[in-house]
């Protein structure tokens, strides 16, 4: 008998229940951590009933399901989302403040499952939660980390990482799952065996999977997302206990867990090393495996494969994952090799997520002999099918002693996207040039989106009130409702609740940082908001030099009628990036100075948030009135961070890069302070010899802000501590820092003088928020569904 016909009272009876029978404690005594379980299992026993409702009408439809296969899933908090989806805010927040709770507080007593890095693990999860607001059957698979992304703290303003432990607790959202487990074989030799190839591996390790429900908006549908964890074939070795032997009793259970032991903290950078081939294989084998056997279980004809089955990786990391089909099509389950082949290509697509030549996964052919013997050899005929079929042009994902992923990934797809029409257009005349002339139909764009449940609705409960007051609840479900905020803009009255709220929002977050990080911030500043990964092509140094600049200004003419200006910054470094993490650094030294400077600080203050991540970003987001976009024009695929700015009513200021370019053209150029050279312009611009020190001669803005670190002002006890920044600066400057500064200054002029107008700015601001439903993830997941997986909804539009 379903649950959600029960009497209204059970919400709280039902949290009381789980509080006395799941967790077996008495109210009492109950701590924080109880609480917060006890909820969470009350919505879970609501969700599962919409979850087997669900997939009882998938099988029933025998529809065709999505696999989103991604090593990166960057879910955040679960709770707030799953009673918002499920409609039970007010039920929730009335039970819980009647036991004489915080609401909020237990809402952000639940660790952020931090299980990704940046901007393509949370689309992942924006993408499976809108899935499941389509009604569009589909899995997401990947690993169940036990470590996700490190913990960043500062110590004298250096960023230092210590393991995160999500885990440490029991986690509400997972179901454990030993029935689907999986033994995979890595490793060994490839035997001929009456003609066939019979791969023999050297090591085996069982893949047990958790899953956790995806319920999306209104509960009207819930998929699975299906975490693999490495587990010991044989995890005891009794024999050696006995000998008294006793690590290596244990020996295999660790060696396993170690293939799901940490999620690697690159964003952008492929180390090539053999763990992380190990996670690529370990997860994709064991996905392709589930999904075969799902299959089989009621279809016959594997030909029918691809009406049944669209598989989308997630970049290259989930790449082998062709291969893995076709051998297993080939190997096991006896298919010809071709015919192994045209399956699997009609069932797998890849999106590229950046350009980054660094950043393009390619393994060394040793390497991968030594741990995937058999798929080498597959790759091989893979290759060669593609030659014979395209005679004319040599492009293989075997060369050069490397695989090259991109390669074999485009090879293997049906279709290949881009993230953002700039993105998509570049990926055609560079990295894909090759095999674009060769496939010019294969490459699609679908810019990417942001659900608009977490990024407005849950995050930013008054912009909400106020939208739905004003045209409805609609929007929640169809955000390109929003045009219709349109004609209540030039409303003063209207106008005045919007500046309201996020003079409100701005309050709450000065209050988190006061209470949290001991600052006072000036309220009535500007918000100027820089969060994402440290990287060289987002250019953190650009807007940290013209801080520095702008505090020398200020200096000089502390009554020139300045504009308050707050900068924050938030985000991490991969522990390896020693670049990046001195650019974190100088921003931590440059808030020490600058925060201590009573000359300025009324009129400046710089502040760097320690331990970035989504539940961050849904504190500072709603707070924003300028989104930093700032990134060298071609470097940034997309951005998403941008989009949830442009929702939540702040400002862009940004270059003509990855879905800058869309916002501008949705929004309005009225409504975006552009500056910054354009891709042509930059390629061109770095073929000028010595082109930064050219531009640092040309403004002496510069010239002084970029003298003022090399000469220790940030670092008195250490002058030369940036020597390296300095150096490149003014040197090879490949980022176009320097050459793009002196606009960016302009730029920034130009946000005070349009901030100095508060009715001007909210107009500009609610322009933003009514112009950008576009950007939901229920659009982009439409596009896919229509251009790549041919994938039909069983709710249908609401
Ligand atoms: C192998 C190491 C590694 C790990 C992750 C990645 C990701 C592709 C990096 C990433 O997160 N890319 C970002 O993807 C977002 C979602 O499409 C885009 O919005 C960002 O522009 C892009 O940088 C590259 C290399």
């Amino acid at each position: 008998m379903a649950k959600d016909n029960m009497p209204k009272t059970d919400f709280r009876d039902a949290i009381l229940w789980h509080l006395t029978y799941t967790l077996g404690k008495d109210p009492d005594h109950a701590q924080i951590f109880d609480w917060r379980m006890a909820l969470s299992y009350a919505v879970r026993d609501r969700i599962v009933d919409r979850w087997m409702a669900a997939t009882r009408e998938t099988y029933r439809a025998d529809a065709k399901r999505v696999y989103y296969l991604s090593m990166e899933f960057l879910i955040g908090r679960l709770l707030e989302d799953n009673i918002v989806n499920m409609r039970l805010a007010d039920e929730a927040r009335s039970a819980i403040e009647s036991f004489g709770l915080n609401y909020r507080s237990v809402l952000l007593d639940e660790p952020d499952a931090a299980l990704g890095n940046g901007g393509l693990g949370r689309l992942a999860a924006c993408f499976m939660e809108s899935l499941a607001t389509l009604g569009c059957p589909a899995y997401g698979y990947g690993i169940r980390y036990e470590h996700g992304l490190f913990r960043q703290s500062f110590a004298d303003g250096r960023q230092h990482e210590a393991p995160e432990d999500w885990l440490q607790q029991p986690y509400a959202w997972e179901f454990e799952r030993p029935e689907a487990a999986f033994t995979l074989g890595f490793g060994g030799r490839v035997v001929s065996r009456d003609g066939k190839a019979v791969w023999e591996p050297e090591n085996f390790v069982k893949s047990e999977a958790f899953d956790t429900p995806v319920v999306g908006w209104k509960g009207r549908w819930a998929n699975t997302l299906r975490l693999w964890s490495g587990r010991a074939v044989n995890p005891f070795d009794l024999e050696r206990f006995n000998a008294g032997d006793f690590a290596a009793a244990a020996e295999n259970e660790a060696l396993a867990r170690t293939i799901s032991r940490v999620l690697y903290p690159e964003d952008s950078t492929e180390k090539g090393k053999r763990l992380r081939l190990t996670q690529e294989y370990f997860f994709s084998a064991a996905s392709i495996r589930d999904i075969l056997r799902r299959f089989l279980s009621d279809h016959a004809d594997l030909r029918l494969l691809p009406q049944k089955v669209a598989i989308q990786m997630n970049d290259t990391h989930p790449a082998i994952a062709g291969p893995e089909l076709v051998r297993l099509l080939h190997d096991e389950h006896g298919l010809p090799f071709e015919e192994a082949l045209h399956i699997t290509q009609g069932c797998v697509n890849y999106t590229n997520h950046t350009l980054l030549p660094e950043a393009l996964e390619s393994w060394g052919e040793d390497l991968f002999a030594s741990l995937l013997p058999r798929h080498l050899q597959l790759i091989d005929r893979i290759d060669d099918a593609h030659a014979k079929a395209n005679p004319s042009r040599k492009v293989a994902a075997r060369g050069e002693g490397r695989v090259k992923m991109g390669e074999l990934s485009f090879i293997m797809a049906n279709r290949v996207n881009g993230v953002a029409a700039l993105h998509t257009g570049l990926m055609k005349t560079t990295v894909f040039k090759e095999l674009h002339r060769l496939h010019p139909e294969r490459i699609v764009n679908e810019t990417n989106g942001v659900t608009p449940r977490r990024w407005v609705h849950s995050c930013n409960p008054r912009l909400s009130t106020l939208i739905t007051d004003t045209i409805g609840e609609g929007w929640v479900g169809d955000l390109e409702q929003l045009t219709k905020l349109e004609p209540h803009i030039d409303n003063p009255d209207w106008l005045s609740r919007f500046t309201e709220v996020k003079a409100l929002n701005k309050a709450d977050l000065c209050d988190w940082i006061t209470r949290d990080h001991g600052l006072m911030l000036n309220p009535q500043a500007i918000f100027d908001v820089q969060i994402k990964r440290i990287h060289e092509y987002k250019r953190q140094h650009l807007n940290i030099l013209e801080a520095i600049a702008h505090w020398q200004e200020i200096k000089d003419n502390p009554g020139a009628g300045w504009t308050p200006r707050v900068k924050i910054f938030g985000g991490k470094a991969a522990p390896g990036y020693f670049f990046a993490k001195d650019i974190i650094r100088l921003i931590n030294d440059v808030s020490v100075v600058v925060n201590a400077d009573a000359q300025t600080n009324e009129l400046l203050q710089v502040v760097y948030l320690p331990n970035y991540n989504v539940t961050m970003a849904e504190r500072l987001i709603p707070a924003a009135d300028l989104s930093e976009q700032v990134s060298t024009a071609g470097k940034e695929a997309s951005g998403t961070g941008n989009m949830k700015f442009a929702l939540n009513g702040a400002l862009t200021i940004g270059t003509l890069d990855g879905a800058n370019v869309e916002i501008r053209e949705r929004v309005g150029a009225d409504n975006f302070f552009l500056f910054g050279m354009t891709v042509d312009e930059a390629e061109a611009r770095r073929n000028v010899e010595a082109h930064a020190t050219k531009a640092i001669a040309a403004d002496p803005r510069l010239a002084r802000a970029v003298d003022a670190i090399r000469s220790g002002v940030f670092s008195p006890s250490e002058p030369d501590r940036y020597a390296g920044i300095v150096a490149n600066l003014t040197g090879a400057d490949y980022f176009l820092v320097a050459s793009d500064f002196s606009d960016y200054w302009r730029a920034q002029r130009e946000v005070d003088r349009a901030y100095a107008d508060a009715q001007g700015w909210a107009r500009m601001a609610a322009l933003n928020v009514a112009r950008s439903g576009w950007f939901s993830s229920d659009r982009t997941i439409r596009g896919y569904m229509a251009d790549i997986w041919n994938a039909k909804s069983l709710i249908g539009q609401e």
